[in-house]
């Protein structure tokens, strides 16, 4: 032992003279170390779809962003080249593109549970709270219980009654008078009209008509920050995670905006707590979820069931709106662009609801053109065009590929909806398209799937469809919009924010707003 040690001091010197070489091998070992893990990590997964080659680290980020084009637009693009099943890479995730709708409904209805995972991203860590939330957190048994109970609080306040009355209500107290602010034929901003027909509706189905201050604060909070940054936008470090260790701007606004959020919600539900009894009225979503927790507890059934799963049930309810929100942006932008298709649903209302009456769900089946012309929005609108992103729970083969656990999948929901051969001229706003040659609607069309489709099939597709029926039909049965004079050309309204990669959003934009007398 003490020879050793005496060597040592003795090579002391020499080693010391030696340093400046051994950094440079040792610098050397480690970018030669990290090039061949870059470059075996940027081999494709045996069996797995082929796709463009990936360059190591930074993936295949140049191949979706090409040419200015919209992610969506690109992976259409790749398919032409490597097939409706292909792959990219992105950061340090594969991911697996579905291309189609045999593509899609082959993966996504391949068993309850095969795809039914979601992947984990900086975002979806900060939003989930420890992934005890119903968008983000994988399935698992947990998972079933917590959306069962929370389709059973939404069944409670979901009757066509209800509805009615929510809609009505959020009309006439928010939107009239900002319809009426601004005098006969006003220029009204597209945006805010969106965000008092679409996201108030769902605050006021979600707390009631009360607090007006509350109201205003989350739509706009709702509408603006959180969709910006949760939906609309893809943050650096969502696609590079060591990011989350750098002081970035983007993880600091994240951050901030989920604060506010869930603070705001958490607020509101405990004083909701404070005065809620039991034998309350169900008005509300939030009324109807604290009744159901309340029963729960007393069974000693769903001891899963705590303050963060159901507060989250709120908040996912909110980020899942933002679709519904953006559809009312577009469905704003086409009535304007298409005076003509506005006038066909004016007349249906004129004689199904008349002047008087205030729109009811019901009314919807005897209404077939304003129906179709609500899908049509929403076939147009595409708000979430490569849906939500999945992840493989298991391993799994699609078209004879293998996909191991964990990939994440996208699905191409606007390639679908804007497929010619899908849809003849896709880019034009023709709701006669969801007539059957008999002249009825097609109830399920094949290639509609705005919602998604399988075990994680949008939670909210029933209200999103009342809450357009009915504010479109309130809108137009007292109003017409149209577009404001001098405003550039036909398809000005549909310009895509390029701001937006994860949602499809029409540019902000002005229309004007005529009383009909
Ligand atoms: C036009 C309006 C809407 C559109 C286009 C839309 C679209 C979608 C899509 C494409 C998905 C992913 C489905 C899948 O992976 O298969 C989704 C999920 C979801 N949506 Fe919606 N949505 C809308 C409105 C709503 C509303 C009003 C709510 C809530 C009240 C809501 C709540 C949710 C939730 C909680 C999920 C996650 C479901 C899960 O992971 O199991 N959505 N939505």
């Amino acid at each position: 032992m003490m020879s050793m040690i005496g060597t040592l001091v003795a090579d002391g010197g020499s080693l010391l003279s030696s340093v400046p070489s051994l950094l440079l091998v040792g610098l050397t070992a480690v970018v030669a170390g990290t090039a061949i893990v870059g470059i075996l990590g940027s081999r494709r997964p045996t069996g797995f779809p082929p796709g463009p080659t990936p360059i190591p680290f930074v993936g295949n980020v140049t191949s979706i962003r090409k040419d200015g084009q919209p992610v969506w637009i690109n992976m259409g693009r790749l398919a032409k080249e490597y097939g409706d099943v292909f792959s990219i890479k992105l950061g340090d995730k594969w991911y697996v593109v579905l291309n189609s709708f045999r593509a899609i409904r082959e993966g996504l209805a391949a068993g309850p549970v095969a795809l039914a995972n979601r992947p984990h991203f900086y975002s979806t860590d900060l939003f989930s709270e420890d992934y005890r939330d119903l968008g983000y957190t994988n399935y698992s048994p947990t998972w079933v219980l917590h959306r069962q109970f929370a389709l059973g609080a939404f069944s409670d306040v979901y009757s066509t009654k209800h509805m009615d009355a929510v809609v009505n209500q959020q009309f006439t107290r928010y939107v009239e008078p900002l319809l009426a602010s601004g005098g006969e034929g006003q220029s009204v901003d597209g945006i805010g009209l969106g965000q008092e027909m679409g996201m108030g509706s769902v605050v006021t189905w979600c707390f009631g008509p009360g607090n007006d201050q509350f109201h205003r604060d989350l739509v706009e909070l709702v509408s603006v920050d959180v969709s910006l940054n949760l939906v609309g936008r893809r943050i650096p470090v969502d696609i590079f995670p060591f990011l989350r260790y750098f002081p970035l701007s983007s993880n600091r606004v994240m951050r901030d905006v989920v604060d506010k959020f869930m603070t705001m919600l958490r607020t509101e539900f405990k004083s909701r707590r404070q005065t809620f009894q039991e034998d309350d009225k169900l008005t509300d979503l939030c009324g109807a979820l604290l009744h159901a927790q309340k029963a729960a507890e007393k069974e000693e059934k769903y001891d899963f069931l705590t303050d963060v799963h159901v507060i989250q049930v709120l908040a996912s309810s909110f980020r899942g709106s933002i679709g519904l929100l953006t559809t009312t942006y577009w469905g704003l932008a086409l009535l304007a662009e298409y005076p003509d298709v506005q006038q066909r649903v004016a007349n249906e209302i004129r004689d199904v609801i008349g002047k008087d009456r205030q729109p009811s769900v019901e009314d919807r089946a005897a209404m077939p053109y304003t129906a179709a012309t609500m899908m049509e929005m929403l076939r147009f609108g595409s708000v979430a065009p490569l849906g939500v992103p999945r992840a493989a729970h298991e391993d799994v083969k699609i078209r004879g590929f293998n996909i191991p656990k964990g990939t994440v999948i996208l699905y191409n929901i606007y390639g679908t909806h804007f497929d010619q051969a899908n849809y003849a001229n896709p880019h034009e706003f023709n709701p006669d398209r969801f007539f059957d040659s008999d002249g009825s609607v097609i109830a399920s069309p094949d290639n509609f799937l705005p919602f998604g489709m399988g075990t994680r099939k949008c939670l909210g597709y029933v209200l999103a469809q009342s809450v357009l029926f009915l504010a479109f039909s309130r809108l137009l049965q007292g109003y017409r919009v149209s577009k404001l004079d001098g405003q550039p050309g036909d398809g000005s309204l549909f310009g895509q924010d390029p701001q937006y990669e994860g949602s499809r959003w029409p540019k902000p934009f002005r229309i004007a707003i005529t009383k009909v007398e």
